[in-house]
This record gives structure tokens, sequence and C-alpha cells, in this order.
């Protein structure tokens, strides 16, 4: 074994292993940092002749008298993943940590020092020039802007690649000013790849190293719309390995090394590991959804590794996404050994994992926190609300007006005045004014699906699949599944909704629908790259920014107009009466300033998007179970017999009285919540929960649907089973609240949708049987319980059928008069 001590910062971490492994094998003697538990758990379990470990808990402030003594080089490796820590934890792991590292080295007497750097460091942070088509060599540097700082510190890859291009120049102005030092410092692509077999395996997906955007690809995850400059984590460590070797080798002009495999974009990598693990094929996102790149990917010049460090030939990209994919399969299952069960399904549009209770993703260097139990949700987003009310950021939704609505913005002032101004209305003690008019809607939907059932599941579709497309032939009297856009546009406005081609609500919903496309997370990349908003129009790339305007500008009609019309038809007696707008404009003793009527305007527009699909979706959810369980159903309606009798139509009046209609309406909002995974809340400041770390920044996502089957508290929970509540109300209220999210940002229009619904439900079972439809050979079709993916999730569409239970009961609708 040769004399020579290497000493190896974050010795346990992805590259570092490698490096180590690739070190002792060519017979050097290494000594590994690791912080606190990391060190521990590496001194206890690796034991290799040649290799130490020394505990460092900071890198940037501690002491390394004793981990450098007697020590002949460094490969300083230790550096946290964008999104990781804060912005002044960034900085100070990045360049403090390697100040601290180079001096106290120098000052030692190390001469020789090779230093992890990055592709980052060869352009601006804003990552632009990477969609210029150019070629980027090592004379190539990142150059920092201070103002654009500002505008970007939010953006987590922004702030580290700020960080690492600071950390290489006050690397490199450090060796100028100590010719003695020999420096060589690695940049290399995304680094992915298999695991060191002899080191232990990252214990979560923080740990994980760049290869977590593997997992994210193959379960179901958004796929990166950035370059993809792919490197093999054994070529990076030989790189290091080798440029330790040749030292010295000049100065900072010729001893930077890019050390990249391919340029070979993630999308390109999802459609090559679904072609080459045909297994896999169905968990990646389809791929004709993934986005385009914005521009000419440009490249990596990696000639001066190969000739000067002697890297000869890289790992092929199918090789290195191959070992890279076994890698996370492998550890998956070495999760799921060590008890503790990860379960990802691409379901909903978004990244749905569980591990155990609480679980932490890092995507892109976004911390996610995933809960799936209905306790840690109420012992943080309830107990804890102060600081986990925000809500994230997209630049995307910005542009295009949305987040001025409160459901989106930030946990301020505005989002509070906003909620105030509907929360009154709403609430449990005003909603019964609006009773009456649900009544007759719920006996309107009735109606109308007696004489046209398929209107229901085609309009539907078009809905689901088409993001609320209009059926440019339906007639006027076709607008049932708008019956309740058509009681939110009453109660709001005031508005009576007149046909199906109604401006009035038609705007509103083109609106929701592209909310719904923009939303999808990674379908746009300027959501990862902000600067892209700041497109010259003329510039290939920024054909998005004129789909922004138009977006926006419906976005604004489908707020303004009608505000605007509820405003002036409030004294003509047109605008019905009660509705919000009235009363918020009412209410006030002097006109609204215009900031005050910005406000009502954004949060009454927040009504429509908060109450419509929502309903629809549990509305439809109740239909579905009502064909799957008719005896649930016989029983529903054997009560209403029972309570209300058959010469009159059930009223929410009655409500009190049915306790079987209340637990199946429970028992619909728990078996199908409209909103599976919630809407994500943000956290505003570091906070720590048995155990956990939990970020500040990070995205909290409330698997709602999770909780709502968890198997402890629900026995046989895919069963549609409203006896499990025993007609408790507590029972049924603690599964139904949690369809309705947590804490301050809680549904606040829960009691008016519970009106809504429980009046489709009571019309429908008293008038009525839900049976399953025919398809076109006459057959029954039965309902699957499959859902759309997306925030809002719908059953997929199935034919339904109501009969009439009676002609009483269908003298009883038809007496019912729906004009006010
Ligand atoms: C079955 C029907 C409904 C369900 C399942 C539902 C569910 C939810 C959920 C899960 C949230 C997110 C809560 C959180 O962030 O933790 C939410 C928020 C919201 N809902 Fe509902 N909702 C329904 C109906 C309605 C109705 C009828 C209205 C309006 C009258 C409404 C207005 C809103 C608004 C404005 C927010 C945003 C609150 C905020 O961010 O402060 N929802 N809803």
């Amino acid at each position: 074994m040769s004399e020579t001590l290497v000493l190896v910062t974050g010795v346990g971490g992805f590259i570092a292993a490698h490096v180590a492994d690739q070190l002792l094998e060519r017979g050097y003697r290494v000594r590994g940092t690791a912080r606190g538990p990391k060190y521990q758990a590496l001194a206890e379990t690796v034991k290799r002749p040649g290799l130490e470990f020394v505990r460092i808990d900071d890198v940037a402030t501690s002491d390394f008298t004793a981990a450098l003594a007697g020590v002949d080089a460094v490969i300083h490796l230790a550096c946290p993943l964008p999104g990781r820590k804060s912005v002044e934890e960034t900085f100070s792991s990045a360049i403090e940590g390697t100040m601290n590292v180079v001096r106290q080295a120098q000052r030692a007497g190390v001469k020789k020092l090779v230093v992890t750097s990055s592709f980052g460091c060869l352009l601006s942070p804003t990552h632009m020039p990477a969609f210029h088509g150019l070629t980027f060599t090592e004379q190539d540097w990142g150059v920092t802007d201070d103002a654009e700082f500002e505008q970007q510190k939010d953006n987590k890859f922004y702030v580290y690649f700020t960080a690492k291009i600071k950390t290489e120049i006050a690397l490199w102005d450090f060796a100028r000013a100590h010719p003695e030092l020999e420096v060589a410092t690695i940049l290399p692509g995304y680094v992915i790849g298999p695991y060191s077999a002899s080191f232990p395996l990252p214990a979560d997906i923080a740990s994980m190293g760049t290869n977590d955007l593997v997992l994210q690809i193959i379960t179901g995850g958004a796929v990166l719309p950035a370059p993809n400059w792919l490197v093999d984590v054994r070529d990076v460590a030989r790189a290091h390995v080798l440029a330790l070797t040749r030292l010295p080798l000049g100065g900072h002009g010729d001893a930077r090394f890019i050390v990249n495999a391919a340029t070979y974009p993630w999308a390109k990598a999802a459609a090559h590991i679904a072609r080459a693990r045909p297994a896999l094929a169905g968990r990646i996102v389809p791929l004709d959804t993934i986005a385009p790149l914005p521009g000419v990917l440009s490249g990596l010049d990696n000639t001066r590794s190969k000739t000067v460090l002697g890297v000869g030939s890289y790992i092929t990209p199918e090789d290195t996404l191959g070992a890279a994919v076994d890698a996370v399969l492998a550890l998956q299952k070495h999760w799921a050994q060590v008890n503790r069960e990860i379960r990802c399904t691409w379901r909903q549009g978004l990244l749905k994992c569980s591990l155990g209770n609480i679980m932490h993703l890092n995507i892109f260097g976004q911390h996610m926190v995933v809960i799936s139990s209905a306790k840690v949700a109420k012992d943080l987003l309830d107990k804890k609300g102060s600081i986990y009310s925000d809500r994230p950021q997209s630049v995307i939704l910005r542009l295009c007006g949305y987040t001025r609505t409160f459901p989106l913005l930030s946990h301020n002032e505005t989002w509070r005045k906003q909620r105030r101004l509907v929360a009154y209305e709403f609430n449990v003690g005003s909603i019964s004014k609006y009773y009456a008019l649900q009544e007759k809607e719920a006996v309107t939907l009735v109606r109308n699906l007696l004489d046209n059932p398929d209107n229901l599941m085609r309009e539907i579709q078009m809905y689901g699949v088409n993001g609320f497309t209009f059926p440019k032939s339906a007639s006027s009297n076709n607008y049932d599944i708008r019956r309740i856009g058509s009681i939110i546009m009453r109660v709001t406005y005031g508005y009576q909704v007149k046909s199906v081609d109604d401006r009035m609500l038609a705007i509103p919903l083109q609106s929701l629908g592209n909310f719904s496309k923009i939303s999808t997370p990674g379908a746009f990349l300027v959501d990862q790259i902000p600067a892209l908003q700041y497109l010259p129009r003329w510039m290939p790339g920024s054909g998005f920014l004129d789909k922004v305007d138009t977006w926006h500008q419906m976005f604004m009609d489908s707020c303004w107009d009608p505000y605007q019309w509820s405003k002036t038809n409030i004294d003509t007696g047109d605008a019905l009466m009660p509705n919000l707008c009235a009363s918020i404009i009412q209410s006030q003793e002097e006109p609204l300033s215009d900031d005050e009527e910005a406000q009502a305007v954004y949060a009454t527009g927040s009504i429509l998007g908060g109450g419509l699909d929502t309903n629809m979706s549990s509305v439809l959810s109740f239909l579905m179970a009502m064909i799957l369980y008719p005896q649930v159903q016989a029983k529903g309606q054997a009560e209403l017999d029972l309570v209300v009798g058959k010469n009159r139509l059930p009223e929410l009046s009655d409500r009190p009285n049915l306790p079987y209609l209340r637990s199946i309406m429970a028992e619909v909002l728990r078996w199908s919540p409209a909103l599976p995974l919630g809407i994500p809340h943000a956290l505003e400041e570091d906070d720590d929960y048995e155990g956990y770390f939990l970020p500040k920044g990070s995205l909290v996502i409330p698997n709602i649907w999770e909780m709502s089957h968890d198997p402890e508290v629900y026995t046989d929970p895919m069963v549609f089973n409203p006896e499990r509540f025993d007609g408790v109300d507590a029972e049924m209220a603690k599964a139904s609240s949690l369809a309705f999210g947590f804490g301050r940002r809680v549904c606040p229009g829960m009691h008016f949708a519970e009106g809504t619904l429980f009046s489709i439900i009571m019309t429908t079972l008293a008038t009525c049987d839900v049976l399953a439809g025919l398809d076109e050979n006459g057959k029954e079709v039965m309902p699957k319980y499959a859902y759309t993916s997306g925030t809002i999730s719908f059953p997929e569409p199935f034919p339904v059928k109501l009969q009439l239970r009676s002609a009483a009961a269908a003298t009883l609708l038809a007496d019912i008069s729906t004009v006010e």
C-alpha cells in the first residue's frame, strides 16, 4: 500500500464513495470526513484496509487540524445539492466550506488539491446559454450578477449555481495567491449511476444524489425539461483520481476539466428507459406530454478530460442509465426491506408517495414533504398553521394572473383580506339562505338527466380530456353538468346562467381548463428557469409568452366581467339576491377603493375555481357508488321514504333526520376525495417533527387519498360502506373533513359544498333509481373505480341511467318551478 494519504471530504456521498473506492483500489490510503450520525454509521460498518474516518460536523467552520494530520492530498467533494439548504447555508457550505478546507490544507502544508466544481460554472446561473446551441469549454466562466441574484434568490438552481461559480472563482484566486498549491477542478454534468458497493446505501431520497431524477422518472414523476449533460458516477470518480495523479496541471485555465459523457436530454433518457425496460414503461409519464426544450441544446467539450487527464472512453449514457435504474430499483427494495415501504404511483398528475406517515423527497432541489397520515396532517397543518399555510409560488401561474386569487396567494395580508370577504358568506350560520336555490338546482339536474342521461358523461369526458372545451353542437338546454357552475354563478354574482353558451360561465370555465393545463407539474420550463419570462419575443423558445398573454386576458375577463355585471345590476334588480358580490359591496359604507375592489374581484373569482370541479367530481363519485352498491342505494331510499314520505321532495332542513344519507355523503367524500393530494402548502420556517427536519420552503403535500384509505382507520377502505360510521356524526366528520383540507387554508366553501352535494344525493335517491348505463349493444356497463389525473380528479367516464321510482316522483319533480 502506498504511503500517500488522501483526505476525501463528505466521503459517504454519492461521488465521494466511488472516489474512495478507486483510491483504495490504486493503493492510496484514504481518510474520509463525515458528519455526526453518518460518521458513526461509517465507522461502525465500513471496515477496509487503508480506510479511516474522521468526524467533521460543519465543513464551513470546523477545525481540520486532526483530519489533515499526515495528509498528502485533499479531494474536496462535500457540498449540498440545490435546494437542500437555505440561501445562506448553501453559500456557507459551498464557498466557506471549500475555502475553509483549502485554507487549512495550505496551512498544514498540503499541496495537492482536487475540488469538485460543476457544469454550472461554465455558464450564467440563469442557464439560458444552455439553449443557444453553443459548445462550452473549460475557458468558459459563469458570471454572477448581484442585481439579478436579488430577483432570483427564490430560485434554488440559481442560488446553487451562483454559489458554485463564486466558489470556483474564490478557489482560483486563492491558488493564484499561493503558487505552491497544485489545484485541479472537475466540472461534471449530471452525475448518475450505481452506488458504491462498499459504502452504506442512501437512507433516503435526500441523500440519493442526482439519481433522484431517475427515481422520479421511473415512478411517474415529471421529466426535467432541462439540459442533460450526462455522466456516469464511476467516470467522475475516475477523473478526480486521475487529476490527483497528474498534478501539477498548471493554472486555472489548464487545470479545469469538463467531465461529461454526452448531451442526453431527460426526455430522451425517459424514452430510452421505457424502451429498454418495458416493465417500467407504464410507470413513466406519457412521453408525448413531456415539454419540449426551449431552444437548441448546447454541448460540453470533454476533449481535455480525455487528452490531459486520460479518462479515455466514457461509459455510454445507455449503460449509465441502465446502471442507475438498477441502482434505484435495488434501493427501493432495500428501503422496503428495512420496513419503510415506499409506494410511488402516478395517479393524480403529481408524484404521490408514502413512506410511513410522512415522507421527504428532494426533487430537482425542491424539498417535498408528502403527508399520508391524518394525525400528522393535523399536527402540522392544523396545529402549526402559522408556518404551514403558505402556497408554493409558480412563475407561469403568476404570469397568467392566477396567483391573484386567494387559493394560490401566499400566506399574506392580501390572502387574509380576500379570504375574510368570502368566509362570512359561506360560514355554517350564513349558508341556509342558499338552501332553496341548492334544492331547486338539484331538481333541475335530476330532471335534465332523466330527459337525457347521455349528457352528463359526454360532457364530463370533454371536461376531463380536453380541459373544459364546450361541445360546439350542444343545444341550449344541455347544460346539466354546469348545473353546479350555475349554482355558483348565482350565489357568487346573482347571475342566472342562460344557456350552454353563456359567456359569463363559459369564459371562467375555459380559464379553469387553462389552469388545469398550466399547473401540471413540469409543464413549463419557466418554472425551472424563471429568466425565460424575460426572453425577447423574437427569440426561439419565447412562443409560450404569446399564450401567456391570451391566458392572462381570459383569466382577467373571467374575474372582472361577472363582477362588473353584478355590480351594475344590484340596483336594477337583475342581479338575484342574496349573492356574495352584493354582500361585499353593500357591507361597505364607503365605495370600495381600487385596491379593495380588486380584492373583491379576485376573491369572488376564487369561488368559481374552488367550487365547481370539486363538487362535480363528488356528484359523479356518488352516482358511481350508487351503481356499484345498489344495497346502499336501497337503504338510502328506504330512509327517505320513512322520514320524508312520498308526497313531497326532501329539503335540506330534513338533513338532521337522515343519518344514513349523511353517512352516504361522508363516505363519498372519503371514498373519492375530489382533490386526492389537496392543494400543496408551503413551509415558511424550518421545522422539526418527531425527528424529521423539515426545511423552510418545503412543499407540503397532504396525501388526502391515502389518509382516507388508511386500512388501520378504515377497514376495507376501497369498499363503499356508509355503515362504517355506525351513524355517528363525529366519525363521519372525521372522514369528510379530510376531503376539505387543513389548517388556515381549509376549504372555505365546505359547508356550502356539502349543501349542494346533499341536495343532489337526497333529490336523486328520493325520485330515481341510479342504474348502470348501456353500451351500443344494449349491455350494461359497470363503472370501474378509475379516476383522471390532475389536481382535481374525476371518475373516468361511465354511462349512467336514472329511472323514475314512481309516477308520483315524476309529478313532484315537475311541480318545482326552477325560475326565480
Ligand atoms: C366537494 C366539494 C369541495 C371539496 C372536496 C373541496 C376541497 C378543497 C380542498 C382540499 C382545498 C385545499 C385546502 C388546503 O389547502 O389544505 C380547498 C380550498 C378551497 N376551496 Fe374547496 N372544496 C370543495 C368545494 C368548494 C366550494 C363549493 C367552494 C366555494 C364556494 C370552495 C372554495 C375553495 C377555496 C376558495 C379554497 C382556497 C382556500 C385558501 O387557499 O385559503 N371549495 N377546497
